[in-house]
């Protein structure tokens, strides 16, 4: 497929319909990919059988990705995948797709079907992954592919990498190519991840779902709290043990709530979003935050979902101590995992647990930390947010609000702030309380509709990120505001990408 003079011609809009034939072809490699158990146990423990079977799988499930000459693929760090796919206009700032592919473990207990079966029931792909996260990496594969037979050539270059340890970490595999694309000289328009959905049924009255765009995540602190006491004969036991300290001490931490944040991050501006949303009074109440934040902040501590958004969390995860029946333990260690909320750092949360514990007795051992993500720009000319918001629009019409929000849990994506600024986390999915019970639970599980939808969402976003904003009549209401930004998204010089990939 030769692109080179062709660099600004505009591919006509290949339509998101899939035959019958391509519908069940794509179900089924998705069953395919649940059925290769990529479970990351730990950062040392890694299924790295299974991860190199599920290499092969793409292979096998995506011919046309892999044999396209203007792709270029590459495993890195053993068992991830970077795909850099050339577009013909070079002058187009390059974006990138991700996802993983490892998941959390699945022991059979309490599923209605084995984890890793990926059996079909009642519409539903069973199995862990089918919502975190070979529904994206699939579903952004089979797109590229069935765009590719359709031979579509994309206009904006775009890289898909594909996380081999999110569950544990990503410090081996999007940490890399983190590293491998920042010595290549690229810079992203923006990234779009996991970690957030189409939210169905998570506030009380909001009768109608709305996509929730993450444009930040919490950071995060492991901390590891530690008594040393003199071990001794139980039968003459001193006032206080270690494992009696170390209780109260970490009981303290999750008695005190750190402090409600309510305004600090992008919730606020959500909530306004909503506001119209609810009915009387409540819409009057979010249309004049000024005066009622107080009371909603307080509302949304209620909930441990929208508490989680307000404030820093505090989780004891981890108590060991003893090591036999009648001896006065040595040692008591704990594990509490905080959840850093957008407006506080990690000195501060540190600072605050040390004053909760407020013990000289007790050791502080911070086993690993990083702070809250910066807020990506989600205004008009945020390229990145206006393309989901307007794939999100056309894909799913019934879906009035569109909203930045914080991701609670932690991505891939925050290995890559050194290559831009617009860092999205939105799975075009929808999604209950109980399925997000579902995800790192039991009964993971996706509608075959919903999958197919992923697949036509990212077929859509493909083109829409190559749509001129500088004509059209499709235009987007951001497409005229964002000619006045066009020089600062596209980077100078022949081409953006320092790959050498054959195009003849
Ligand atoms: C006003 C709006 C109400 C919002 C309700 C929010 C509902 C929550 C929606 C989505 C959250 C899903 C989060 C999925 C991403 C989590 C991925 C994950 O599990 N990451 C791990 C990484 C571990 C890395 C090793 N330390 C994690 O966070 O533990
Ligand atoms: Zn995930
Ligand atoms: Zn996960």
């Amino acid at each position: 497929k030769g692109l080179r003079g062709k660099e600004h011609q505009r591919a006509p809009r290949i339509p998101s319909q899939f035959s019958q034939e391509e519908r069940v072809a794509m179900k089924e490699a998705l069953k395919g990919a649940i059925q290769i158990p990529t479970v990351s146990f730990s950062p040392e423990e890694l299924n790295t059988t299974a991860l190199a079977e599920f290499g092969e799988y793409i292979h096998k499930v995506f011919p046309t990705v892999f044999k396209t000459s203007f792709i270029r693929h590459e495993a890195v760090g053993e068992y991830s995948h970077l795909f850099t796919v050339q577009g013909s206009d070079p002058s187009l700032q390059p974006y990138m797709l991700l996802a993983h592919i490892d998941v959390v473990p699945a022991p059979d207990e309490g599923w209605d079907v084995p984890p890793f079966s990926g059996l079909e029931s009642d519409g539903f792909i069973y199995g862990r992954g089918t919502l975190d996260n070979k529904n994206s990496l699939m579903a952004i594969l089979q797109a590229l592919e069935l765009l590719l037979i359709r031979n579509y050539i994309p206009r904006r270059s775009f890289f898909i990498a594909l996380g081999h340890d999110e569950e544990v970490s990503g410090v081996n595999g999007a940490r890399k190519i983190s590293a491998l694309l920042q010595a290549r000289g690229i810079q992203l328009a923006f990234i779009v991840d996991e970690g957030s959905f189409i939210l169905d049924g998570f506030i009380p009255n909001l009768q109608k779902p709305f996509a929730m765009v993450s444009v930040s995540e919490k950071g995060a602190i492991n901390l590891m709290l530690q008594v040393n006491m003199t071990p001794g004969h139980s039968s003459a036991p001193p006032k206080e043990t270690s494992i009696g300290i170390l209780a109260a001490a970490v009981s303290r931490l999750e008695q005190t709530p750190m402090p409600n944040m309510f305004g600090g991050g992008p919730l606020k501006m959500a909530l306004q979003q909503l506001a119209n949303e609810f009915p009387f009074p409540t819409n009057i109440v979010l249309s004049n935050l000024w005066l009622f934040q107080p009371l909603v902040s307080r509302l949304m501590e209620r909930n441990y979902i929208t508490n989680a958004l307000v404030r820093t969390t505090t989780a004891l995860t981890m108590f060991n101590a003893g090591i036999k029946v009648n001896v006065i333990p040595p040692v008591a260690q704990a594990t509490v995992n905080f959840r850093i909320h957008p407006a506080q750092t990690v000195q501060e949360v540190l600072k605050l647990a040390k004053d909760i514990v407020a013990d000289d007795r007790i050791q502080f051992h911070v086993l690993n930390a990083f702070d809250p993500l910066p807020v990506s720009p989600s205004d008009d000319q945020a390229l990145g947010y206006q393309l989901l918001r307007q794939t999100i629009q056309s894909v799913f019409p019934e879906v009035n609000i569109v909203a930045p929000g914080t991701c609670i849990g932690n991505t891939d994506s925050r290995h890559y702030t050194n290559l831009t600024t617009g860092i999205y986390r939105f799975n075009p999915i929808y999604l209950q309380p109980q399925s997000f019970s579902s995800i790192h639970g039991i009964n993971e599980k996706i509608s075959v509709l919903a999958y197919e939808t992923q697949v036509k969402f990212i077929f859509e976003f493909i083109q829409n990120a190559d749509a001129d904003p500088r004509q059209g009549p499709s235009m987007p209401s951001w497409g005229l505001m964002a000619v006045g930004s066009f020089s600062l998204l596209t980077i100078p010089g022949p081409s953006c990408l320092p790959v050498d990939v054959s195009c003849s």
